[in-house]
C-alpha cells in the first residue's frame, strides 16, 4: 500500500464475491501462548493469526525470558519459557496500552517469580472495563497488589492456594484469570458464574495438555485441581468466529456472497440462526461456511447481546450495518458494554436511521438499565447509504464502518484503519480479493 497507510478509500456499490480464510481466533491465540508461561517444556502453537495483539504478546513473552520462534508449519509458533526466571523486565511500561492480555500475566509469573508487574492496559474503548473482578479473585488465591502509577505490583508471599470463587458476572477475562492462577495453586479451585465462552473451552484444552485437572459442569461452574508442575502443549487454535461473523455481515450488507475457510459451525449456531432470521442465507461445508444476500428483503429483528451461548456482543457491530437494510425496525439490547452503541452516529450521518435510547428495550433488564447509558438501539431500514468520513472508534466498530463504506453509494475516507489490523489478519489484501474496491488516500 502506498499513500497515506492509516487512511484508506472505499469505493461503495460493489458485492463482496469470493472467498477468505479465518485462522485461529483473536480471543483464544494470545492467552494460550500466556499458558505457555506456565510450562516446563516448549509448548507449540498452530494456527495462529498475524494480527497485532498476537505480535503484542509475543513481545511481552520475550521480555519475560520467552524464546518465541516460528515453527515449520505456517501460523506455527514454538513458545520455549525455560529463561523466564532471568529476563530483565525494566522495558515492560513500552507496553502500557497495548492490548487487554498483560492482565492474565498475573497468575503463571506470581507462580514462576513470585511477584508480577502490569502496565496499564489497552483494548477497545467500548465501556469502562474494570478489572476489579480480576484483583479480587487473585487476593483470594493468596495474591498481595499495589496499584503503581505506571500500573499495578502484585506479589505472592507464599504459594497461592485453590479457593471459592463466585463471579458478579460471567466475565471472560476472570474466567481466563481463574484458569490461569488456580492450574498450579494448592488445593482445588471451584469457579461458578463463570463465562464459558468457546475460547475459553480451548484454553481449557491447552491447559489439559500440559497436565492440568479442570472440569466444567453444565451450571457454568469450573473445578481445577492444582497440580505442583505442567509441561508444554500442542495444540491447533480454534477458528476466529468473530472475524467469520464479520464477513458473513459484509456479504449480506453488500448483497453479496463469501466463502470463510475455517469458519466452525458449532462455536456460530447462535450467530447462524440469527443470520437466518435477518433473511442472510449460508451453507455448512466441510472446510467452511458460504454466506450470502439470497436477493429480495431483509427482515427486522430484535436482538440481545449476552455471554455464550447468547448473541456475543462482538457480533454485534458488524450486524447492526446490516440491520440498516432490513425493512421495518430492528431492536438491539447490548448488555455486555454499556457504551457499544456510539458507533451508530456516524452511520446516520450515512443515511442510516438508528436511535439509542437508556431503556433495556429487550426482554431482559440488563445491569446498564437503570444507569443512565445509551445501550439500546432501534434500526429503522431499509435506508440507502452514502458515502462518508469516517474515523474508526475501536476494532468491531472500525469493520463494521468498512462493510458500511462498501455497502454505500459513492467513495467514503476510512481513517484509522490500523486499529483493525489488531484482530483481522490481512484484511488489507483479502478486501481487494473479494472485488472491493478500495485504495490508500
Ligand atoms: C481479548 C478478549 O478475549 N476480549 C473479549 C473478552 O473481553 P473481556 O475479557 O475484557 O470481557 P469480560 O467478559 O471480562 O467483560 C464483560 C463485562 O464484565 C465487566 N467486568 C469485567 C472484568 C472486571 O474485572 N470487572 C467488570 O466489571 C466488563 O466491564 C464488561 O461489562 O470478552 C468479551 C465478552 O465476550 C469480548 O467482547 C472481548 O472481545
Ligand atoms: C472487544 C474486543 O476485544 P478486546 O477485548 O481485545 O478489546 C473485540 O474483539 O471486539
Amino acid at each position: 500500500m502506498t499513500g497515506n497507510e492509516d487512511v484508506l478509500l472505499v469505493h461503495g456499490g460493489t458485492p463482496l464475491e469470493g472467498e477468505i480464510r479465518v485462522r485461529g481466533a483473536k480471543n483464544l491465540v494470545p492467552k494460550a501462548m500466556v499458558a505457555a508461561l506456565l510450562g516446563g517444556e516448549p509448548s507449540r502453537l498452530r494456527n495462529v493469526p498475524d494480527i497485532r495483539d498476537v505480535r503484542v504478546v509475543r513481545g511481552l513473552l520475550e521480555l519475560h525470558g520467552v524464546t518465541v520462534r516460528t515453527g515449520s508449519e505456517a501460523g506455527e509458533l514454538v513458545l520455549d519459557p525455560s529463561n523466564v526466571e532471568s529476563a530483565d523486565v525494566a522495558d515492560i511500561d513500552a507496553h502500557a496500552g497495548s492490548s487487554r492480555i498483560p492482565i492474565l500475566f498475573c497468575g503463571p509469573l506470581l507462580h514462576r517469580l513470585g511477584h508480577a508487574f502490569i502496565p496499564g492496559l489497552g483494548g477497545c474503548d467500548i465501556g469502562g472495563r474494570p478489572i476489579d473482578f480480576h484483583f479480587d479473585v487473585l487476593r483470594q488465591f493468596g495474591a498481595t497488589i499495589e496499584k503503581r502509577p505506571e500500573g499495578q505490583y502484585l506479589e505472592a508471599p507464599q504459594r497461592l492456594r485453590g479457593t471459592k470463587i463466585k463471579l458478579p458476572y460471567p466475565s471472560v477475562g476472570t474466567t481466563e484469570q481463574v484458569l490461569l492462577t488456580a492450574v498450579l495453586a494448592e488445593g482445588v479451585t471451584e469457579l461458578s458464574n463463570a463465562a464459558v465462552e468457546p475460547e475459553i473451552e480451548d484454553l481449557i484444552c491447552v491447559l489439559q495438555k500440559m497436565g492440568a485437572i479442570i472440569s466444567l459442569d453444565t451450571d457454568r461452574t469450573i473445578r481445577i485441581t492444582g497440580v505442583d508442575r505442567l509441561g508444554g502443549y500442542q495444540h491447533r487454535a480454534l477458528p476466529d468466529r468473530l472475524e467469520a461473523a464479520s464477513w458473513a455481515c459484509a456479504a449480506l450488507a453488500t448483497e453479496g456472497s463469501v466463502y470463510v475457510h475455517g469458519a466452525s459451525q458449532r462455536e456460530m449456531l447462535t450467530f447462524l440462526n440469527t443470520y437466518r432470521k435477518v433473511g442472510g442465507a449460508f451453507a455448512v461445508e466441510d472446510d467452511g461456511i458460504r454466506f450470502w444476500h439470497p436477493g429480495g428483503p431483509l427482515k427486522a429483528i430484535a436482538l440481545e447481546t449476552d455471554v455464550h451461548p447468547g448473541f456475543q456482543t462482538d457480533w454485534q457491530q458488524p450486524l447492526v450495518v446490516a440491520l440498516t437494510q432490513a425493512s421495518g425496525l430492528s431492536i438491539v439490547h447490548e448488555t455486555v458494554y454499556e457504551s457499544r452503541l456510539g458507533f451508530t452516529e456516524a452511520l446516520n450521518q450515512m443515511g442510516a436511521h438508528i436511535q439509542l435510547y437508556r431503556e433495556c428495550l429487550g426482554g431482559t433488564p440488563c445491569r446498564f438499565g437503570q444507569r443512565n447509558f445509551l445501550h439500546s438501539a432501534v434500526v429503522s431500514g431499509p435506508t440507502k447509504l452514502q458515502a462518508s468520513e469516517l474515523v474508526i472508534p475501536d476494532l468491531r466498530g472500525g469493520f463494521s464502518y468498512l462493510i458500511a463504506a462498501l455497502a454505500a453509494q459513492g467513495t467514503s475516507r476510512v481513517h484509522g484503519i490500523e486499529l483493525i489490523n489488531r484482530g483481522y489478519e490481512n484484511f488489507m489484501e483479502k478486501l481487494p480479493g473479494l472485488g472491493a474496491k478500495v485504495e490508500a488516500a
